[in-house]
C-alpha cells in the first residue's frame, strides 16, 4: 500500500517516517512539506542519513489521489479540513493526527480551537480512532480522527473503570504532564531551554482543547451505561477538570486521575486490576501494573504502549488511576499506525513492535 505525509518537517511526521519506512505492508512515497519542498529529507533530518532517500514534495491533491492509497496528515489544526473532503471523494484513506475531525459537535471545535470546523458530512464520516476502544468503527472507516495525546492517555485510563460503574463519571479530576516534544518542533518562549530545563509549568488551564475531546468520550461511555441500564441512550453533559503542565523531559505524557468510587466499601486494587486486564486482555498495546506499583513515562519511551497503574484509597473514597504514554508514539504516530493496520485487517502490531527505549 501506498502512503504520503504531509507536513513533512514536524515531529509528528518524523515519527511516522520512522514507524511507515519499517512497515512491511507499506511504501512511502511522498513526504510533503510547505516550507521546505524540494529539500532532501536528510538535510532537515540527518539522523535519516544513508537510510532514507525522499525529497520533500509540494501538496499537490490530484497527484497524490493518484500516487498513493493513504495520507498522514501531521498538520496544525485548521490543514486537514481543507484538504481530506477531496482525497475522500478520490478514494485515498486519510489519518488526521490534528484535531479538525476529533469534535463531533461543530460548535465545539470553534470554540476551542478558535477556527472554523471542517463540514459535517466529514465530521460524520470520520471515527474517532481511539483504537482499544473503538476498534470495530475503525475497521470500516475511510477518515480517521486519531486521537491527541493526553486524551489517549486519559481515556485509556478512564473508560473501563467507567463502562465497569467503578467510578462516578461527574467527579473525573485529570492531572496531565507533558514532555515538551508535544508542543511539536516550532520554537516558542514557553518551550526554549532555559525556560523548561529544571522547570515545571501549568498552561492552558480550563482553555485546552483537549478538555471537549476528553468530555465527548466519556459522555459517549456514560450514556453506553446508562442505555445498557435504562434502555435510553441520552447524552448528558459530563464536565471534567483537566490540567496540564509542562515538565522538562522530551517525551512522554503522564495522567494522573481521580475519582469518586462508586462503592468505596468493596472497591479494591486486585479489582480493578482484573477488570482492566479483562478489559485489555486482547489489547497488546495497554499494560496493566501489579498491585503497589505505578508506570513511569520511560518506561513506554519510543513505543506504542500505555501503561495503567491503580491506588484504591479508602480514606478518601477515591481512586488514583496513573497512565503513561509516549506523546509521539501512542499519543500521535504509533496509534495513527496502530489504526492503520486496523483499517487493513491486518496484525495490530505490524510496524509496531520496538520495545521501549529504557533508561
Ligand atoms: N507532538 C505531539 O506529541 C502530538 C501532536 N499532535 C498533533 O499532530 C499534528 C502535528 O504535530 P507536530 O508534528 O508535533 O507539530 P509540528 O509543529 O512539529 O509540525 C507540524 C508541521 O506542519 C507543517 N505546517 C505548519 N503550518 C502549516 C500550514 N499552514 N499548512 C500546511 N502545513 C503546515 C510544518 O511542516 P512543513 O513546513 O514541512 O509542511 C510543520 O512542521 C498537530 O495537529 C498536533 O496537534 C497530536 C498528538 C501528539
Ligand atoms: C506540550 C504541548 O504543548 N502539548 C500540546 C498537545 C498537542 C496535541 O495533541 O494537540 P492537538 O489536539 O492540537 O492535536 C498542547 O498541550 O496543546
Amino acid at each position: 500500500m501506498k502512503s504520503a505525509i504531509i507536513g513533512g518537517t514536524g515531529y509528528g511526521a518524523v515519527e511516522l517516517v520512522r514507524l511507515l519506512d519499517k512497515h512491511p505492508n507499506i511504501e512511502l512515497v511522498k513526504v510533503i512539506s510547505n516550507s521546505q519542498s524540494g529539500t532532501d529529507i536528510q538535510d532537515v533530518y540527518p539522523h535519516l542519513s544513508n537510510i532514507l532517500n525522499i525529497q520533500l514534495s509540494e501538496l499537490n491533491i490530484q497527484s497524490l489521489c493518484e500516487e498513493v492509497d493513504v495520507v498522514f496528515f501531521a498538520t496544525p489544526a485548521g490543514v486537514s479540513k481543507e484538504y481530506i473532503p477531496e482525497l475522500h471523494k478520490q478514494g485515498v484513506k486519510c489519518i488526521d493526527l490534528s484535531g479538525d475531525f476529533r469534535l463531533k459537535n461543530p460548535q465545539n471545535y470553534e470554540t476551542w480551537y478558535g477556527k472554523s470546523s471542517a463540514e459535517t458530512t466529514y465530521l460524520e464520516k470520520a471515527t474517532y480512532g481511539l483504537s482499544e476502544i473503538y476498534g470495530d468503527d475503525i475497521k470500516n472507516s475511510e477518515i480517521i480522527a486519531n486521537p491527541g495525546c493526553y486524551p489517549t492517555a486519559a481515556l485509556l485510563g478512564l473508560i473501563p473503570a467507567i463502562n465497569n460503574k467503578m467510578i462516578d463519571p461527574k467527579t473525573i479530576i485529570i492531572d496531565g504532564k507533558s514532555g515538551v516534544s508535544g508542543a511539536g518542533r516550532g520554537v516558542s518562549l514557553n518551550t526554549h531551554y532555559s525556560e523548561i530545563n529544571e522547570n515545571l509549568k501549568a498552561y492552558k488551564l480550563g482553555q485546552h482543547q483537549h478538555i471537549p475531546e476528553i468530555e465527548q468520550a466519556i459522555e459517549w461511555s456514560a450514556a453506553a451505561v446508562a442505555a445498557a441500564s435504562a434502555n435510553h441512550a441520552e447524552l448528558e453533559s459530563i464536565p471534567v477538570s483537566f490540567s496540564t503542565h509542562l515538565t522538562p523531559m522530551t517525551r512522554g505524557i503522564m495522567c494522573t486521575m481521580y475519582a469518586q468510587l462508586t462503592d468505596p466499601s468493596s472497591a479494591t486494587v486486585s479489582a480493578f486490576i482484573e477488570h482492566y486486564e479483562s478489559f485489555y486482555e486482547s489489547h497488546p498495546f495497554v499494560r496493566i501494573r501489579p498491585e503497589g506499583t505505578w508506570p513511569s513515562t520511560k518506561e513506554v519511551s519510543g513505543s506504542n504502549y500505555c501503561d495503567i497503574g491503580f491506588q484504591v484509597d479508602a480514606r478518601t473514597g477515591r481512586v488514583t488511576i496513573v497512565s503513561v504514554i509516549d506523546n509521539l508514539m501512542k499519543g500521535a504516530a504509533g496509534q495513527a499506525v496502530q489504526n492503520l493496520n486496523l483499517m487493513n485487517g491486518w496484525d495490530v502490531q505490524m510496524g509496531l513492535t520496538d520495545i521501549p527505549m529504557y533508561p
